[in-house]
């Protein structure tokens, strides 16, 4: 089977929407990849694919270097469409011609469509759409006809029938635009010819084929920290390989409360994985012993991390398992982040980096993951089996609790922070916001203070909430967590947690802070 056999391929021109193009696609079962726009035509032809989007852009076609895709994509034979910068781009290469505009359109707008267009089939007259330019198309290139208009301007969406070429000025991808995905569906199936056969059970199907046939022997190892990711991509291999993969998880001392116990009880008695907890404790919080730095807490845990995998693979070629394969649950916006068309970006905090592993350890790379989004692996965890309560796990960071003990990280402190962070668990769950939340957590802060309890003087920590909204970790906003929620977290932990006397709430979004503190 192959479910890729109808693919479209997006050429990213650095728009912040490029990505919801693809979700949207895939939403509708359609497999597609974002390339950078700059990606050679023989890479384009060798792709394959029914159709091409132009993404939208910050530059202007009009200025000198603005960016541009290889003239090979008008001459592949199959459908293009063009949003914003992409129309404006499909319109001055091919002839036409574009303007700064008079009246710049930002924000909500509705068009007027000429019936008669595939694009626009089954959708109403009039449709509410959303806009962001400043150029506009003045003149369109010879085989071109308007198919939809605005007040202020006559091309809102052009056609070239014949060519199968279509632009529309605004975007159809962003939530704003509320028939966008009905315009989207119609390019995908009516225009392109895709049906939708892009589903989680046919993807679990052809990677578990695809790593047999890579793994055809020896054995694989698996990081597995009990997050989302790590437990589908195990998932996936030991479906392909069984007993051939060996998982590892590490007990590094900075993990949650249960969180050993939880990861060894599903993993293990549930899936039947084969799975290694080392106890590396008492190595990790040697090492971090009187560190404050938090670039050095998180290098120290990367570091320790690499030493525990290859001590574990040293361990298995002992008993003559030759482990060839590590397997890592890489996601799509991991690999778009390094090929993007924008430039590279500056280092923020070091993620710890399992992917320090492979090149030292010789190890060839298994990633089943790398061409889904965090939801789609989700729904992939859900076809495989996983409970609901893995699956909707929100995200925990590799260097654990470390990083959210600002200052020296002792076994003391460790226990403050993790028996605030139970409290604020169940809290959240119990008012039913754990699933909508990105993320939600407590953080001991290097902050004591004066209280009072029961009449007694105390000089104690500070306890910070973050509580975070958030579609995939980049960027977020503090939740609006209700007053009286805060008032239970704040209560409880000050009652519940002897050593914290103070309890703040986060209300620093994504830029500028970030969401972990450290
Ligand atoms: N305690 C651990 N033991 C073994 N491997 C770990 C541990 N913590 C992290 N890792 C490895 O580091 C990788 C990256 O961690 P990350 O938190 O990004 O992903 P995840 O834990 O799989 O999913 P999630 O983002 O939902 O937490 C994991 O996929 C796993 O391979
Ligand atoms: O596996 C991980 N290793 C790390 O070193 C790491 N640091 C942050 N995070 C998680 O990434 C998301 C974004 O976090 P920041 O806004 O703090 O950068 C949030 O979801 C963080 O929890 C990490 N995950
Ligand atoms: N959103 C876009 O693609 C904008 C295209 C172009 N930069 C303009 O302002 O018209
Ligand atoms: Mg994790």
């Amino acid at each position: 089977m192959d479910i890729h056999s109808e693919k479209i391929l997006i050429l990213d021109f650095g728009s912040q929407y490029t990505q919801l193009i693809a979700r949207r696609l895939r939403e509708l079962g359609v497999y597609c990849e974002i390339h950078p726009c700059t990606v050679p035509a023989a890479q384009i032809r060798a792709f394959a694919p029914r159709g091409v989007v132009l993404s939208g852009g910050p530059a202007s076609v009009l200025a000198a270097g603005s960016p541009r895709a290889d003239r090979a994509v008008f001459e592949l034979g199959v459908p293009v469409l063009g949003i914003c910068y992409g129309l404006q781009l499909l319109a001055h290469e091919l002839g036409g011609k574009v303007h700064p505009a008079d009246h710049r359109e930002f924000g909500p707008a509705f068009i007027d469509v000429k019936q008669g267009s595939p694009l626009f089939q089954g959708l109403p007259p009039r449709l509410d759409v959303w806009m962001s330019h400043g150029d506009r198309v003045e003149a369109l290139p010879a085989g071109f006809e308007p198919i939809a208009s605005t007040g202020s301007s006559p091309f809102a969406a052009v056609e070239d029938r014949a060519r199968r070429f279509y632009g529309v000025q605004f975007h159809p991808e962003v939530v704003h635009t509320p028939q966008g995905k009905d315009l989207l569906r119609n390019f995908a199936y009516r225009v392109c010819g895709c049906s939708g056969t892009w589903s989680m059970r046919a993807y679990a199907e052809v990677a578990v084929e695809q790593i047999r046939a890579q793994v055809k022997d020896g054995h694989a190892i698996c990081a597995l920290s009990g997050g989302v990711d790590s437990a589908v991509a195990a998932l996936l291999v030991h479906r392909a390989i069984g007993d051939r993969l060996r998982c590892i998880f590490v007990d590094n001392g900075v993990l949650r409360a249960n969180e050993r116990q939880q990861v060894e009880e599903v993993f293990g008695r549930m899936f039947h994985l084969p799975l290694v907890t080392v106890d590396a404790r008492a190595r990790f919080l040697g090492q971090l012993a009187g560190v404050t730095d938090p670039e050095q807490k998180r290098k120290i845990i990367g570091r320790e991390f690499i030493g525990v995998f290859e001590e574990e693979v040293e361990r298995l070629a002992q008993h003559g398992e030759r482990a060839a394969f590590l397997v890592q649950g890489t996601l799509y916006p991991d690999v778009i982040e390094s090929v993007s068309f924008k430039g590279p970006s500056a280092t923020i905090k070091s993620h710890h980096n399992v992917g320090g592993l492979p090149e030292k350890m010789k190890l060839a790379l298994v990633e089943p993951l790398r061409e889904l989004f965090k939801d789609e692996v989700r729904r992939l965890g859900l076809e495989l089996g996983l409970p609901k309560e893995s699956v909707q796990r929100q995200p925990f960071p590799g260097p654990g609790l470390a990083i959210r003990v600002l200052g020296e990280v002792t076994e003391a402190r460790l226990e403050l922070v993790r028996r605030a962070d139970v409290i604020v668990q169940e809290e959240i769950r119990a008012a039913g916001l754990y699933e909508k939340l990105w993320q939600a957590f407590a953080v001991l802060l290097p902050v004591r203070s004066v209280g009072v309890m029961g009449d007694e003087r105390t000089y104690e920590s500070t306890c910070a909430i973050r509580a975070i909204e958030s579609t995939d970790g980049m960027t977020g906003d503090w939740a609006r967590l209700p007053y009286e929620l805060l008032a239970r977290l704040s209560s409880r932990i000050i009652n519940e947690v002897r050593g914290i006397n103070r309890v703040v709430y986060d209300i620093s979004s994504k830029p500028p802070a970030t969401i972990e503190w450290e």
